[in-house]
């Protein structure tokens, strides 16, 4: 296994890791190795690590041995990985190549996913503390000592946040304050254990940080979008009072973006949830739905304003149906149940890539990017919907998360997750169910054009083209990440291989195309 630390990027503010980091990292590799991959956060599940790169070390609490307090060691690794061993049997391949790596004047950086750990250093852990252990080194700066998931001990987290309260540096991090955010000091934390992409901490009932697990050079758009959407007095999305990220004057090229501090909506419930206790009850949905088909149309209208926007012609609609199409050829070959629908499918980027065949132009903006019912809070007194979690599809490159698109396609992600709810649960795809889901589908596109969106009725191909693309993002999502879950998109991808044959053969077929119809403002 190879093992690099690279001492330039090492900081401490007593300077004492930069001479040891080589024995740290030795010291490290084997926990990690083992620890790492039973997070629910490793991207790289199922491909062997080969090495380890230590990124940055930045001491925040001082690990020095015998304290009876716990050190806290703020790291960024690089996890370099090969493909599955042989005979093993073939994990589903990353989307994506790995994040690049920072360049260095010191030569080029290893490739592999960069994670961030907080880690805690303690010599006598609390016993309440021992799911949080990762191991005792064997040797190096930090022998004998018990190394723990800081982002599981309250009393670390409560310093994480003292941090953010006072804007400075320290080490190779910068931490930055939103300059009329009051954050009071003192506020209990706890660590929230619901299945999440990153891991969050809230504090009292006021503040919920959270902090990217794996990380890539730029501005997280989970920091730049909520905080333009503040600038433009969106109300719609919790605006960020505090950040961390990698220091540049410390380091090599962008901040890293690290972590958000923001408002946590107390008592609020999320979409998802909503969706399955109606469901459970046979009531009706559309209300809610079409309330959030207002807010997206809000968000969607204010980041406009704000943010870069630019027009999608016949060479930019070319290339994105191309990659629609790549991302189905690449999820065929490793999902086989999709293939006997791939055919199909492609028309439905084809048809994408015709409209910009007579010359018309079609808009693009910033979006949300990984819309759907998880993602939306609803507050308990005022039933006002709220977006959260602006990061994009977590597997896709950095670059292409940030890259303008038309907004229908955060709407046809949000239909693919009635969908979704209507399909899981004991009832999950009966009849009920799925009209359920034709009329909350149709009262969401409803609110959105009467909200000032785009009327997603209006833009058949565009909707079809996207909510497609999405299906195929969920069969390899599932495949990798929950398998059981795997007939929920298929069902999608026999509908939409079905909207393309009924189509060509009987003209349009309100069952089977992408139920845009039928918004009768019964909501
Ligand atoms: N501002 C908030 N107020 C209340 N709960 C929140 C807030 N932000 C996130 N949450 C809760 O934390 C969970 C994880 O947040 P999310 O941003 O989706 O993290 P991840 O990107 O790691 O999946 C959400 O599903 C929600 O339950
Ligand atoms: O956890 P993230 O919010 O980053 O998003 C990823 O995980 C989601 C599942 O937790 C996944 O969403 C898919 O499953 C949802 C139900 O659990 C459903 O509502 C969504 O429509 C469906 O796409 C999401 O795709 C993935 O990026």
């Amino acid at each position: 296994m190879s093992e690099t630390a690279s001492t330039r990027a090492i900081r401490s503010p007593h300077d004492r890791l930069s001479t040891t980091a080589p024995a740290l990292l030795s010291s490290l590799v084997p926990l990690l190795s083992e620890w790492l991959p039973r997070q629910r956060w490793f991207a790289g599940k199922g491909r062997p690590i080969t090495g380890f790169q230590l990124v940055s070390a930045t001491e925040l609490l001082p690990c020095a041995a015998g304290g009876a307090t716990p050190g806290l060691l703020h790291l960024l690794v690089r996890a370099q990985q090969s493909a599955a061993p042989p005979g093993a049997p073939q994990p589903v391949p990353p989307e994506h190549p790995a994040e690049p790596a920072t360049s260095s004047p010191t030569g080029p950086v290893a490739s592999g996913d960069c994670y961030q750990l907080l880690l805690g250093v303690h010599s006598a852990l609390p016993p309440q503390l021992a799911p949080a252990v990762i191991g005792r080194p064997a040797g190096g700066p930090l022998h004998g000592r018990t190394v723990y998931d800081a982002l599981l001990d309250n009393r670390l987290c409560a310093l994480l946040l003292e941090r953010l309260r006072v804007p400075g540096r320290l080490g190779g991090l910068r931490f930055c304050r939103v300059a009329d955010s009051t954050i009071s000091s003192g506020m209990p934390a706890r660590p929230i254990t619901v299945e999440q992409t990153n891991s969050s901490v809230v504090y009292g009932d006021s503040y919920i940080l959270k902090v990217f697990r794996r990380t890539a050079p730029g501005l997280n758009p989970d920091l730049e979008l909520p905080l333009a959407l503040a600038r433009a007095k969106c109300g719609r999305v919790p605006a960020p009072a505090a950040w961390f990220e990698t220091d540049p004057e410390a380091g090599d090229g962008e901040p890293v973006t690290l972590g958000v501090l923001q408002p946590y909506l107390s008592g609020s419930a999320d979409g998802w949830q909503l969706a399955l206790n109606a469901l459970a009850v046979q009531a009706d949905f559309t209300s809610s739905a079409r309330a959030l088909g207002h807010a997206t149309a809000e968000v969607h209208t204010a980041l406009a304003e704000t943010l870069p926007t630019t027009e999608l012609r016949r060479p930019q609609l070319d290339a994105v149906a191309a990659q629609m199409n790549e991302r189905l050829v690449a999820t065929a070959r490793v999902v086989p149940a999709l293939r006997p629908y791939c055919a199909r499918l492609r028309t439905a980027f084809d048809d994408l890539a015709a409209l910009g065949h007579d010359g018309r132009a079609w808009s693009a903006q910033r979006i949300h990017g990984d819309l759907h019912l998880g993602q939306t809070l609803r507050t308990a007194d005022e039933g006002r919907w709220s977006l959260i979690d602006f990061e994009g599809e977590p597997s896709r490159p950095l670059a292409e998360r940030r890259r303008p698109q038309p907004a229908v396609r955060d709407v046809a992600a949000m239909l693919r997750s009635f969908d979704y709810a209507a399909r899981s649960g004991p009832s999950g795809g009966d009849p009920w169910s799925l009209e359920w889901a034709r009329r909350t589908r149709a009262a969401y596109c409803l609110g959105y054009a009467e909200a000032g969106g785009l009327d997603p009725r209006s833009a058949p191909e565009l909707m079809r083209a996207y909510e497609t693309d999405k299906a195929v993002y969920e069969v390899l999502y599932e495949a990798r990440h929950r398998p059981n879950w795997l007939p929920v998109p298929m069902a999608a991808v026999r509908r939409l291989a079905g909207a393309h044959a009924s189509r060509g053969a009987a003209g349009a077929d309100p069952g089977a195309g992408p139920d845009l119809d039928g918004a009768d403002g019964r909501a």
